[in-house]
C-alpha cells in the first residue's frame, strides 16, 4: 500500500457563536497589563482536517486544532512530500522522517501538531486496511467502558454554575472540571471569587464526586502557592496548568507542596517533553492531546513511559484520537469529555466537523469493536457553516 495524496483543509467556523463572558477562564494573557482579547490563547474556531489517500482507495483522516492555517501550510509544504509514495504501515519511520526533517524549527508547537495530524491519519489507514479499530492495533481493550469527566463549567454567575453542575450529575457523570476566572492581577477579591466558585460547585456535587480545577496557565508560581492551601479543603482531584507550560520546575515545586495533584501536559510535546515532566515529578496527571503531542505514535510511547512512572494519563479533550489511546492502556483510567454545545471557545467544533465521536451514557463511552480505524467520518450536516480553505 502506498500513499498517493495528502489533502489538508482548514474548516473555519462562520456560524453562530456564544460570546464568553469576562473572566470566564483564566489564561496566560491575563498577566499582561494590556491583556486585550483575553480569549486570544484559546479560541479554537478553526480546525485542520487531513485526508491521506492510498493506491488501494483508502482514506485516513487526521486532524489538528492548533493554528490551523499554519498547520496546513506546514503539511502542504513540508510534510506531505515526506510521506508521499510510502507505506502507512511504516509509521515509525515516517514519524522520524517528519520529526527529524523539521527539527531545526519544529519539535514543539504547531509543527508537532501538524505531524500529529498526518500520524493520526496513518493510524486510521492502518485500522481501515486491517479492518480493526485503532485501539486493537495498540493494546486492545483494557476496560469495559471508558469513564469520562464532563469538562466545561466556565466561570459565570454562581447559580448558573451550580445548575450546570447539577445537569452533569443528572446525566450520570461522577466527575467534572470547572475553570477559575481570576488570577494574580485580580487581588484578594479575585482570590475570594475563585474560592467562592469552587465552594458553590462543591455544594451541589457533594463530597463524593471528583472535581478538577483548571487554571489554563493564568496564574503564576507565587499566586498558585497562596491558593493551593486554601483549596485543600475542597479535595480537588487535580489542579490543572497553574503556570506556563515551560515552567517545569514551577510545576515540580507545586506538586511537592500539597496533597493536591498538579496536572499538565496539554501544551507539551513528544516523549522527550514528557520524560522531563516525569523525571522531575512535575505532574501527577499527564494530559497530552494526541492531535498535538506527536500523534498516536508519540502518545503510545508516552503511555508506556507513564505506566512505569505510575502517573495516570488523562488526555486533553477526549475525542476519538484520544479515546483509542485511553482504551488501549491501563495507564489511562479516564477521558475528558467536552459536552456538545453551541460554539463557544471552539472545543465543541469537533462535533460539527466529524461524525462518529461517541456520546457518554451515564458518564461512560464505549468504542465499537467493529468500526475500522478511528471510526470518524466528515459530517455533511454543518458544511454550510464553515469557510473551507483548500
Ligand atoms: O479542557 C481543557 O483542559 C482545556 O484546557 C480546554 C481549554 O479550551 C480551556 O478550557
Ligand atoms: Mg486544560
Amino acid at each position: 500500500m502506498k500513499i498517493t495524496n495528502v489533502r489538508a483543509r482548514v474548516f473555519e467556523w462562520k456560524g453562530h457563536t456564544v460570546p464568553p463572558q469576562p473572566h470566564f477562564c483564566s489564561n496566560a494573557m491575563d498577566l499582561l497589563w494590556d491583556k486585550g482579547d483575553s480569549m486570544g490563547t484559546f479560541r479554537f474556531h478553526g480546525w485542520t482536517v487531513v485526508e491521506v489517500e492510498t493506491d488501494d482507495g483508502l482514506v485516513g483522516i487526521g486532524n489538528v486544532a492548533l493554528a490551523p492555517r499554519i498547520a496546513k501550510a506546514i503539511i502542504d509544504q513540508y510534510l506531505a512530500p515526506l510521506v508521499l509514495g510510502h507505506d502507512p504501515f511504516d509509521y515509525e519511520y515516517l514519524w522520524q522522517r517528519m520529526y527529524r526533517s523539521t527539527h531545526a524549527w519544529g519539535r514543539k508547537g504547531v509543527a508537532m501538531a501538524a505531524i500529529s495530524a498526518i500520524d493520526i491519519a496513518l493510524w486510521d489507514l492502518m485500522g481501515k486496511a486491517t479492518g480493526r479499530p485503532v485501539f486493537k492495533l495498540l493494546g486492545g481493550r483494557t476496560k469495559e467502558k471508558i469513564p469520562c469527566y464532563a469538562s466545561k463549567l466556565y466561570r459565570t454567575d454562581l447559580g448558573e454554575m451550580q445548575a450546570e453542575a447539577q445537569r452533569y450529575l443528572d446525566q450520570g457523570f461522577t466527575s467534572m472540571k470547572m475553570r477559575f476566572g481570576y488570577g494574580p492581577k485580580d487581588g484578594p477579591e479575585g482570590m475570594r471569587k475563585n474560592l467562592d466558585s469552587v465552594a458553590a460547585v462543591r455544594e451541589v456535587i457533594g463530597p463524593d464526586v471528583d472535581l478538577m480545577l483548571e487554571c489554563y496557565m493564568g496564574w503564576n508560581l507565587e499566586y498558585a502557592k497562596r491558593m493551593l492551601p486554601k483549596l485543600e479543603k475542597f479535595e480537588p482531584r487535580w489542579l490543572e496548568e497553574p503556570v506556563l507550560a515551560d515552567d517545569i520546575d514551577g510545576y515540580a515545586e507545586l506538586n511537592r507542596l500539597t496533597a493536591i495533584p498538579i496536572s499538565g501536559g496539554e501544551h507539551e510535546f513528544t516523549s522527550h517533553g514528557f520524560r522531563q515532566l516525569l523525571d522531575k515529578r512535575a505532574v501527577s496527571v499527564i494530559q497530552y492531546d494526541t492531535n498535538r503531542v506527536g500523534g498516536i505514535t508519540a502518545a503510545h510511547k508516552i503511555n508506556a513511559l507513564a505506566e512505569v512512572y505510575g502517573v495516570p494519563v488523562i488526555p486533553h479533550a477526549g475525542q476519538m484520537h484520544n479515546y483509542h489511546l485511553t482504551m488501549s492502556t491501563l495507564a489511562s483510567p479516564m477521558s475528558e469529555y467536552f459536552p456538545v454545545h453551541e460554539v463557544e471557545v471552539g472545543n465543541e467544533l469537533f462535533y460539527y466537523i466529524f461524525e462518529g465521536d461517541p456520546t457518554p451514557e451515564n458518564g461512560f463511552i464505549d468504542l465499537d469493536e467493529h468500526k475500522p480505524g478511528l471510526g470518524l467520518s466528515l459530517s455533511q450536516r454543518y458544511l454550510d457553516q464553515f469557510n473551507i480553505v483548500e
